[in-house]
């Protein structure tokens, strides 16, 4: 079992719960990891207060500044290297990234998605879930690849659709199994280095992980 803090950049868009998630865990001493910085496309996000309150570096790329995507994404790149992340998380961040970052990142970027892929790509995850009739949602952490959302599936954490449920309530019970299920999945990476194999699938201690774990996030640990 690695025992070593595993080195994380952590980009996001908005309020930063999820970044909350892994500060908190980390307090607590329940997750080995040195957030190295936090990077925001957006100046206002409040995630990066949090990130201040915590004595962690912030840094904003605002993605309006720049032409193309592939050109946001080569200094996003520059960024992040510049702290030299084992893992970069994305967490509440909203932009499409292209195979340059992808590819320069593969295997080491992951995301946390509102929904149980591979149900529900893409956005208003909540709203199209009620509109679908789904009785049950919830939250994947995958890895990133130029497939939006497509990537493989590493663990997943599942909760009712309830009949009175608007998107926003939805939404709220979906997000405090994301803050339980991210900070998981990192520490499985740092006591054992998750990591992707040649063919592209996903490994925990040289087991093939083929199907999504089911993490029963309810139960303690
Ligand atoms: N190449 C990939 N890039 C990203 C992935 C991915 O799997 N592959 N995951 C997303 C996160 N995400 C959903 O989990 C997501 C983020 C953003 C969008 C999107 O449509 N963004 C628009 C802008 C939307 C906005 O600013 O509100 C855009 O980039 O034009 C869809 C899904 C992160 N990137
Ligand atoms: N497509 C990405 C996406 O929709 N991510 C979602 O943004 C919300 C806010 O995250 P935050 O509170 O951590 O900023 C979270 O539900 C997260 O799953």
């Amino acid at each position: 079992m690695n025992q070593s803090p595993l080195a994380v950049v952590v980009l996001i868009s908005g309020g930063g719960s999820n970044l909350q998630a892994f500060i908190d865990a980390q307090q607590r001493a329940e997750l080995p990891i040195i957030i190295r910085s936090v990077i925001s496309n957006n100046a206002d996000a409040y995630g990066l207060e949090r990130a201040r309150r915590a004595g962690i570096a912030t840094q904003v790329l605002d993605h309006r500044t720049f032409f193309q995507r592939e050109q946001f994404d080569a200094a996003l790149i520059n960024l992040i290297d510049q702290a030299a992340p084992e893992l970069v998380l994305l967490a509440g961040f909203m932009r499409i990234l292209t195979p340059v970052l992808v590819n320069h990142y593969d295997g080491r970027l992951l995301n946390i998605h509102p929904s149980l892929l591979p149900k529900l790509r893409g956005l208003h995850t909540h709203a199209r879930a009620l509109a679908n009739g789904e009785v049950e949602h919830g939250a994947s952490i995958h890895f990133v690849t130029a497939e939006l959302d497509g990537g493989p599936v590493i663990a997943q954490a599942r909760v009712p659709v309830l009949k009175d449920d608007d998107a926003n309530c939805l939404a709220a019970r979906v997000l405090i199994q994301e803050h339980r299920l991210y900070p998981r999945v990192v520490r499985w990476f740092a006591q054992r280095r998750l990591q992707l194999n040649a063919a592209g699938i996903p490994e925990l201690d040289g087991v093939k992980i083929t199907t999504p774990l089911l993490l029963d996030v309810t139960a303690p640990e």
